[in-house]
């Protein structure tokens, strides 16, 4: 495994207000996890056996949280330090009086910090079993036995698990009861989330920091719910990792949430453009206008085919509709040509829902991105650049532009393979961004990664209500309006992505939750109001 490359530099750390580092992890390479792990046992002199102390014990608080009726529980040790967090946790649970039982392989060579908990363990008679007795039987444990906890291979992995190990692995899928995964589920690499035979993990307490195995490849479903286990590493340490992937959360989207004065009118919340539409397909630039006025812009108009037009016109008013000409029911040339006086207006635009990709469409691209001014290509507008890469390039120092894909439009987008993209999602962006430097990416999946030349961020909380058409037609149109406000458009793009997924679970907890099949785009929008309160709480407390 590449080591990663940064080094210890105190003065980097403490030349900055620390308390600004202090808060939650971004996701990180296991590499650099353990990067962090030695300059903490190094640097810091906080010793290995204490961080080990302080893993098990946040294992065994969150194994009691999520599992208050098991009460006997079987952990599965490998040779290494994640061998040595299950041992420790063994211990812990076992003097709270939980019935444990530790399966070792037999003969196994401990690493030394496992060894002293292996000698606390014995010294405590908590039952040992060899390995090899769960893998020729793993039913009685089932039975007597209420849950199992992971803890053969973490960070260590260096090769793709054989033998009992191997054994021990698909015995633990095939048991009917949950699995709780140390640090990450064993058999993935930390690095990659690849692996060839490894563990379904219930819950994944990864520890001090996701690493990208949770989030990427066959680790994402591997390690299903991810909780992060503090375990006593200094948070400065965190941010010298240049490698990092920011975690958006609640107080990150609070802060790409446009601040409104009481005391501007409507000129200064943006005045913005929806290109798009066509006569078969114009609820997608509906929802999108919806969303992006309910974001809080000051003036929103659509520009869209004639029939289009006319079929808007009749269901919103919040809007001032522009009739643009049209070819059998799609943007024609000439409507292209009239967009070029039009754009003068307007402060940022978003084009592409529900557009095609004919001539006419084809040209409206084409003429928008040769004007200097911010904008969002979705949808067809993203398939009309993939068959124009060359005009990404236009005037790309002079403004921004957004692109906002899923992993399919990705594809045609960048010409890696939708497996590619999957697999190596973060290669894949990198990649795109080193060729288009003046892009933010917005790269829309189950997993939402947002990316331009420098930052990397990513938002993890998978929600099948989101798995409709029409989804991906309102969070452009809620980036759009976040934008419109503001010029932080990076941070704006991730607030956008985090209050669109929590908008589809906003009732959650209520009883009037819709349930996530009955569900539709337009119901996300009327949670923003409720989301945008909760996010400015969030920043007047940070202020
Ligand atoms: N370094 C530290 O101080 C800390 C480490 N922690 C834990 O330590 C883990 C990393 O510990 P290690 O570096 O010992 O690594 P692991 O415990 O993941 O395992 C490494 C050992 O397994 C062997 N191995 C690797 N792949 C194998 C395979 N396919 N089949 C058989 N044997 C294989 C290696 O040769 C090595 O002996 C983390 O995931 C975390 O759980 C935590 O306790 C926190 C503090
Ligand atoms: N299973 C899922 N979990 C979380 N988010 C999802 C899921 N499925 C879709 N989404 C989100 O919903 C949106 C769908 O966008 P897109 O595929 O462009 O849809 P459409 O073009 O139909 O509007 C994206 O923001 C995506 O991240
Ligand atoms: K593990």
């Amino acid at each position: 495994m590449k080591e990663p490359t940064f080094e210890f530099d105190p003065s980097a750390m403490f030349l900055e207000n620390i308390q600004y580092y202090a808060s939650e992890p971004g996701v990180h390479s296991s590499s650099a996890a353990r990067k962090f792990d030695q300059i903490t046992i190094e640097n810091f002199h906080i010793p290995s056996l204490v961080l080990m102390e302080n893993a098990a014990r946040g294992m065994a608080d969150r194994i009691i949280a999520n599992y208050p009726k098991a009460k006997k529980i079987a952990v599965l040790c490998g040779p290494g330090n994640n061998g040595g967090d299950g041992l420790a946790l063994a211990r812990i649970l076992y003097l709270k009086g939980y019935r444990v039982a530790i399966l070792l392989k037999a003969d196994s060579a401990l690493s030394d910090d496992e060894t002293v908990q292996f000698e606390s363990c014995l010294a405590l008679n908590i039952q040992l079993y060899p390995l090899e007795l769960f893998v020729e039987d793993y039913r009685p444990f089932d039975e007597s036995y209420d849950l199992y906890v992971d803890a053969l291979f973490g960070s260590g992995l260096n090769r793709p698990l054989g033998g009992i190990y191997k054994e021990a692995v698909c015995a633990l899928n095939r048991s009917i009861k949950p699995v709780v995964s140390c640090d990450i589920p064993s058999g993935i690499y930390g690095n990659t989330g690849q692996g060839e035979t490894f563990v379904y993990a219930d819950l994944t307490l990864a520890l001090d920091c996701r690493k990208f195995g949770h989030i990427i490849s066959k680790g994402h479903q591997a390690s299903k719910t991810v909780e992060v286990i503090d375990i006593g590493i200094p948070a400065a340490v965190h941010a010298l990792d240049p490698g990092q992937i920011k975690w958006i959360n609640k107080k990150s989207a609070a802060h790409g949430l446009p601040v409104r004065s009481r005391y501007l009118n409507k000129g200064r919340f943006g005045k913005v453009l929806l290109c798009g539409g066509s006569f078969r397909m114009q609820g997608a630039l509906a929802m999108a206008a919806s969303s992006c006025f309910h974001a809080g812009v000051g003036t929103l108009s659509l520009y869209t085919p004639k029939s289009a037009a006319r079929a808007i016109a009749a269901k919103m008013d919040l809007a001032m509709i522009i009739p643009a000409d049209e070819t059998d029911g799609y943007f024609s040339e000439q409507a292209a040509d009239r967009l070029t006086d039009l754009l003068d207006q307007y402060t940022f635009v978003c084009c592409g829902n529900g557009m095609g990709t004919e001539d006419g469409a084809l040209k409206v691209v084409h003429t928008l991105l040769k004007k200097r001014m911010n904008m969002i290509l979705d949808a067809d507008a993203i398939n009309i650049v993939s068959r124009h890469p060359e005009w990404l390039k236009i005037n790309s120092e002079f403004r921004t532009l957004i692109l906002t894909p899923h992993v399919v439009e990705f594809s045609r987008l960048s010409g890696f393979t939708v497996e590619q993209i999957q697999n190596s999602p973060i290669k894949c962006i990198d990649a795109f961004l080193r060729e288009y430097p003046n892009i933010i990416l917005v790269l829309k999946s189950d997993v939402t990664f947002v990316a331009d030349a420098e930052n990397i961020s990513v938002l993890d909380h998978p929600d099948s209500t989101l798995s409709k058409g029409g989804s991906g037609d309102v969070l452009a149109g809620l980036i759009c309006g976040l934008c419109a406000q503001q010029s932080v458009f990076y941070e704006a793009c991730a607030s956008a992505v985090w209050i669109h997924n929590q908008a589809a679970s906003y009732h959650q907890n209520n009883q009037d939750r819709i349930n996530p099949a009955c569900f539709t785009p337009l119901d996300l929008i009327e949670n923003y109001s409720s989301i945008f309160n909760e996010l400015e709480k969030v920043r007047e407390h940070c202020a």
